[in-house]
């Protein structure tokens, strides 16, 4: 199939006619705890554009939450994905091997931050990488228990859910949670008491009083961090932070796992966003964009630590799948030759001075901010800081109306955010912009 025309165009409504039939059919099939962010059924896409079943060209600015970065039907991911599937679906690396596991993980070893010896395994779910970082920091340290941010986004498993910060919708009513997991504030500058200024020294140091004062460093095995925070909105640490928890973890012995899940493999204009602070962690996790859009999640770093699992103590029926390997090959190789890092700076330079313009005193929109392609506005009652997540929702669905595809996320469910993916072209992407910017300006009121 032809990659869909890279043009917004409308010939119904939004939902149109026959996505209001499946929809039907979905309601009448699937629980309500199935959410859904845009009523549309889709037909196909690629590059930044998805094709509803009613023929509605869609801009595309969600990459299915970061996921299709070198687009939905990549046709590198998409030869080679055809090539494995004829050759087999599926054997369960655990029983016999194949070769395009093991490329994976030469590829994320050498991707990954620091020049040290690596080692990678491949699962299918990023809350399946979380875990078993988890799992190999407390068997490399011997030590129970984890820190994480305010804020914070892992996943949906009952460890990662623990680890999330957000109540409703990912963990009420869910509980009891896992044990041992501790929450350290989150600098989030914007929204800081002492203001941005003070957001990383005051925020480092209530973690470091956390795990001495209140843990004790000699029981923690990991500090668990994004390095630009997604769900919870994309919140950019100040400069400094994540450096001065990779210093303190690595004085007291205690794992440093980069949740790279949302920010990795080029989307924040550097290949990982540790790069961006400087920062080396021990535990890197990769999912999403890795995959290229197939299932696939990694966990990579140091060998040492790697290696303290003992034989068997890793695994699962699906974890590094070969149709899902032979896609993660494809995207990899999309994303290093068309260089898709220096595309996510090209694409932050063009957007970002955007959104910030529609900043200022009495603004709705309180803050512009983000790195490269994962760049977000925050929502707010105009003159003050005071979260608009309705105001959110209603420039959300007037963007779907118009047929541009965005996302809403924040703990307080008031931040836009933007995930194009990286192979969307000037055009497509300033038209996508300018129909934010008139959402924006219609519910300025
Ligand atoms: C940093 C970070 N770590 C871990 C995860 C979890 O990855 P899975 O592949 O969804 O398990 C994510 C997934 N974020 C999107 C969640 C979508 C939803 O379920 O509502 C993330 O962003």
């Amino acid at each position: 199939m032809a990659q869909p025309t890279q043009a917004r165009s409308l010939v119904t409504a939004i939902p149109g006619p026959r996505s209001k039939e499946l929809q039907q059919e979905r309601d009448a099939a699937l629980p309500v705890g199935l959410g859904m962010t845009m009523p549309v059924f889709v037909d196909h896409a690629g590059g930044g554009i998805i094709v509803d079943v009613d023929g509605n060209h869609v801009v595309d600015l969600a990459s299915g939450i970061a996921v299709t970065s070198v687009g939905a039907s990549d046709p590198e991911v998409a030869r080679r994905v055809a090539e494995q599937v004829e050759r087999f679906t599926h054997t369960c690396f655990l029983v016999t091997e194949y070769a395009g596991f093991v490329e994976v993980a030469d590829a994320l070893n050498r991707l990954t931050p620091g020049d040290h010896a690596k080692k990678t395994a491949l699962f299918s779910t990023g809350a399946e990488a979380v875990e078993n970082a988890v799992k190999i920091a407390r068997v490399a340290t011997g030590r129970p228990a984890v820190v994480v941010l305010g804020h914070a986004y892992h996943g949906r498993s009952l460890l990662t859910m623990s680890m999330t910060a957000k109540n409703i919708p990912y963990k009420e009513g869910f509980g009891p949670f896992a044990p041992e997991v501790y929450r350290a504030p989150s600098p989030y500058p914007y929204r800081w008491p002492g203001g941005p200024e003070a957001s990383g020294e005051e925020a480092l140091a209530a973690l470091k009083d956390l795990v001495v004062s209140q843990i004790g460093a000699h029981h923690v095995a990991a500090i668990v961090a994004e390095p630009i925070q997604g769900e919870g909105g994309f919140i950019v640490p100040p400069p400094g932070y994540l450096a001065g928890v990779a210093d303190f973890a690595r004085e007291h012995g205690i794992v440093l796992v980069a949740d790279e899940i949302q920010t990795g493999l080029a989307r924040t204009g550097a290949m990982f966003a540790c790069e961006h602070e400087g920062v080396v962690p021990d535990l890197l996790t990769t999912a999403k964009a890795l995959g290229g859009g197939l299932p696939l999640a990694a966990v990579t770093g140091r060998a040492e630590i790697m290696d303290a699992v003992p034989a068997g103590g890793l695994g699962g029926t699906y974890a590094g799948n070969p149709v899902a390997c032979a896609a993660a090959l494809g995207a990899l190789e999309t994303i290093e030759s068309r260089d898709l890092v220096s595309r996510a700076r090209e694409i932050e330079a063009r957007v970002l001075p955007r959104l910030t313009a529609l900043t200022g005193p009495g603004s709705v929109v309180g803050e512009a901010r983000g790195r490269g392609a994962m760049l977000a506005i925050e929502l707010v009652r105009p003159g003050t800081t005071e979260p608009a997540p309705d105001t959110a929702r209603a420039v959300a669905a007037r963007c779907h109306a118009e047929g541009v595809l965005v996302l809403v996320c924040g703990t307080y469910g008031n931040v836009i955010r933007l995930l194009p993916p990286l192979v969307i072209g000037d055009e497509l992407l300033d038209d996508g912009i300018s129909v934010l910017e008139a959402a924006v300006a219609a519910e300025q009121g």
